[in-house]
């Protein structure tokens, strides 16, 4: 699949966008997160998209900030740079949903929420006005947002995927780890995120409001 030199500068360019506001936002403490959107055609087994530079500080801007690489995670061009170690968990989102885009941020909500409901597996939102930021119109919708566990073994993690992926909701979240979010561009993909963001933190102010009382 060729990639055009065109879609690669468009991808690093949003990329490069996306990265800045949600460091603005310290959404990347010590180096965590990673990016991705894809470039260029798409059949589930065959895509390429750009993602971050494993292990670099997010908040500053270089040359050597992004890559490109195929549907398994491999580089497509000659490059000293390594892609997120997470590469596989977009690699396997991208294969089961077909999104344009993916972002993953670790923040103190999506930790702290993940742990409160680990036993259930998924986080509870009951009528939130937010949650049609997932195109979901219902009034005093209900959704949960998939937990998966935190292996230190990326592989062990994807192969989870598949399993957890719920149609309507644009996210999976790692036992005190973060959380993956997705849409068909970037545009879309940063709505989710925000959304999810806005969510965890409510529900989980909401449970300490009712704990007290
Ligand atoms: C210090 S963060 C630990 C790794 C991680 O969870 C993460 O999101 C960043 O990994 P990357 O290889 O994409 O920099
Ligand atoms: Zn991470």
């Amino acid at each position: 699949m060729s990639i055009l030199l065109e879609e690669k500068q468009r991808a690093f360019a949003d990329l490069r966008d996306i990265k800045a506001n949600l460091a603005a936002r310290g959404w990347f403490p010590a180096t965590s997160g990673n990016l991705s959107v894809r470039v260029g055609g798409f059949e589930p087994d065959a895509f390429t998209f750009a993602i971050t530079s494993s292990g670099r500080d997010k908040s500053v801007q270089t040359p050597e900030d992004f890559l490109l690489v195929n549907e398994k995670g491999q580089p497509t061009e000659a490059t000293s740079l390594k892609p997120s170690a997470e590469t596989l968990i977009h690699s396997e989102i991208y294969r089961l949903t077909g999104a344009g885009a993916i972002f993953h941020v670790h923040t103190i909500f999506n930790n702290l929420i993940s742990e409160l409901y680990w036993e259930r597996k998924s986080i509870p939102v009951d009528g939130v006005e937010l949650i049609k930021a997932f195109n979901i119109w219902d009034e005093e919708a209900q959704i949960e947002i998939p937990i998966l566990p935190n292996y230190a073994e990326i592989p062990r993690i994807a192969e989870l995927v598949e399993g957890a992926i719920v149609p309507r909701i644009p996210g999976i979240v790692l036992r005190k780890h973060g959380i993956y979010a997705w849409g068909v561009n970037a545009f879309e993909a940063k709505r989710h995120l925000e959304a999810f963001e806005f969510l965890f933190e409510y529900v989980y102010r909401s449970h300490l409001l009712h704990k007290g009382n």
